[in-house]
């Protein structure tokens, strides 16, 4: 059975832990944005599954009250019907091989329904220790046989090391194909992670430019005000080295670094991106103490707000090692980056909530201008989250002057105007096509658990320090240190909404001198 499909065949789609939190925020919402944009066909059908033992109709009316709260679309009532109309629940223990007979009549019977048997999908939104245990189940049961057409969906996180991943794939294996398995990174479904490819393979601007000869480094920062919310019991043992980076960081890398593939399909450019984690330096345990940070937040205040320390967080230890916050160095070592540092971080309990890349290229000779020190650098910034734009960094003759120079800002926004939809739409979609392009594939899963397993180890086993940074703050001092060793600084993040990029920079003095006047330019 082919894995690609259109979208006008016919699918049944089957929500493992359809009762849970991922479904309601995420999922239902995801399928009813679809469904309003008109990208799903009216042939669908959607079998949740979950434990608790509720009925038809109180199952329609949480998905209503998950998409109502949840959705970016209001519901439009009038048209709710002939949605809801394609969802029935079934209440099992997914444990239990003899349930899946139930299962697989229900959707055997939707399928009668639809007029088209052998295309489902099947999204596991339960816990990882489950996974194993459903997919065997539906392939004994024949719900996932050799003759249906079938996709998995998988969630993070996947394994917490390299030999649990291995683990987890092998269990997965044994009923689908590699093509068969989605596995979702949500940062892939992102309007602008997605738009980093075009950027950079649709403009004769950029690719020239983009190699160790003109850009001096690359800051890559995934910042969030919340802390651990009500997720001690996982984040307690994940810790964001693996809740972040091992994969939403090491994507922005992969999507940064990667060289151009050699055709824009699927494989192609995954091929391209394990290369990067190919050529990703691993640290021994000894060089982690001088290229990873990790930081807990301390109490402090965020958006006004008073917030308690991470050690004081509902069902967290407190005496808790777990870090909220990383930083790293990291280099790609190929032709194109030879010495060019990846600085990354991303933490809990920060100022704002940001996620962007920033291309800092190098610095022109100081030959003609900087007699005042006001030459800046050039910046390309990829905003990716919350607001979603291109800027850019560029130095001027300041009006009226002789050779007076200012920094000027060119600044496109994404989102403005029109609202982006959500990964989920976008990777649900895709899923439902069979594309995976903008799903991880098992090698880029296992290298990137190889990069981050020796940093855990080595924090381990050396008890490299810990260090606090107060909630609030933009992370440890250590960090500022971590890019000081090579002369850097961590570029400011700004606020689009707040201030124009110039003046976010001038508050930099180490980056731009004094600005008095800049043209902003803005298309929306
Ligand atoms: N929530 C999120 O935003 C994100 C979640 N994830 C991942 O998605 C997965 C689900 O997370 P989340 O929705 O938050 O978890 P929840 O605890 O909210 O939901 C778990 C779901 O699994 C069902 N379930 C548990 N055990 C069984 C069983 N034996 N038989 C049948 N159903 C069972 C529950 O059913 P019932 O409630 O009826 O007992 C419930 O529907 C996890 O792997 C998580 O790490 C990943 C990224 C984000
Ligand atoms: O996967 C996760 O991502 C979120 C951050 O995602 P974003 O889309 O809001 O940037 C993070 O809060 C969570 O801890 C992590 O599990």
């Amino acid at each position: 059975m082919p894995t690609h499909s259109d979208n006008s065949l016919p699918f049944v789609l089957v929500i493992f832990g359809a009762t849970g939190d991922l479904a309601k925020r995420k999922l239902f919402p995801a399928l009813y944005g679809l469904y309003r944009t008109n990208l799903l066909q009216h042939h669908f059908a959607v079998v949740g599954v979950g434990r608790s033992p509720i009925g038809q109709s109180d199952f329609h009316q949480m998905v209503h009250d998950a998409v109502r709260t949840h959705s970016r679309i209001s519901v439009e009532e009038r048209e709710w019907m002939s949605f809801i109309g394609r969802f029935e629940y079934v209440s099992l223990d997914v444990k239990n091989a003899e349930a899946y007979k139930e299962l697989l009549s229900v959707v055997g019977k939707k399928e009668q329904e639809l007029g088209r048997a052998g295309n489902r999908l099947f999204y596991l939104a339960i816990a990882p220790d489950l996974f194993g245990p459903v997919t065997n189940h539906l392939k004994s049961s024949g719900v996932a046989s050799a003759q249906v057409g079938k996709r998995l969906i998988i969630e993070k996180p996947f394994g917490h090391d390299y030999p649990s991943a291995k683990a987890l794939n092998e269990q997965i294996r044994q009923s689908f194909e590699e093509e068969e398995i989605f596995r979702i990174d949500h940062y892939l479904g992102k309007e602008m992670i997605q738009n980093i490819e075009v950027i950079r393979f649709a403009n004769s601007l950029f690719e020239p430019l983009w190699n160790n000869r003109h850009i001096d480094n690359i800051q890559i920062t995934a910042s969030e005000t919340v802390g651990v919310e009500d997720r001690a019991s996982y984040y307690e043992q994940a810790g964001a080295l693996r809740d972040m980076v091992q994969n939403h960081m090491l994507q922005m890398v992969m999507m940064t670094a990667m060289e151009p593939p050699s055709r824009l399909n699927t494989e192609a450019i995954r091929d391209e991106k394990v290369k990067v984690l190919r050529s990703l330096r691993r640290y021994t345990e000894e060089e982690v103490r001088h290229y990873v940070v990790r930081g807990q937040y301390r109490e402090g205040t965020v958006n006004g707000k008073p917030v308690p320390g991470y050690r004081q967080e509902p069902n967290v230890n407190s005496e808790s090692l777990t870090e909220t916050y990383v930083a790293a160095q990291l280099y790609v070592d190929n032709f194109r980056w030879a010495g060019v540092p990846f600085y990354i971080r991303t933490g809990k309990r920060m100022p704002k909530k940001v996620t962007e890349i920033v291309i800092r290229f190098k610095d022109m000779p100081n030959i003609y201008f900087n007699k005042k020190g006001d030459l800046g650098p050039n910046l390309l910034i990829i905003r990716i989250n919350p607001e979603e734009g291109i800027y850019m960094l560029l130095n001027a003759k300041k009006q009226g002057t002789d050779r007076d120079v200012i920094p000027i800002a060119m600044e496109f926004c994404n989102n403005c105007g029109q609202e982006s939809p959500e990964a989920y739409e976008r990777l649900l979609l895709d899923a439902i096509q069979g594309d995976s392009t903008f799903f991880t594939r098992w090698d880029e899963v296992s290298l990137a658990w190889k990069f981050v397993d020796p940093i855990r180890k080595a924090w381990e086993r050396f008890d490299l320090p810990l260090s606090f940074y107060a909630a609030g703050s933009w992370g440890p001092d250590e960090a500022d240190r971590l890019l000081a060793q090579n002369g850097a600084k961590w570029l400011p993040v700004y606020d689009p909404q707040a201030q124009p990029l110039v003046q976010a920079v001038e508050q930099a003095p180490h980056l731009v001198h004094p600005v008095e006047q800049f043209p902003v330019l803005t298309r929306g």
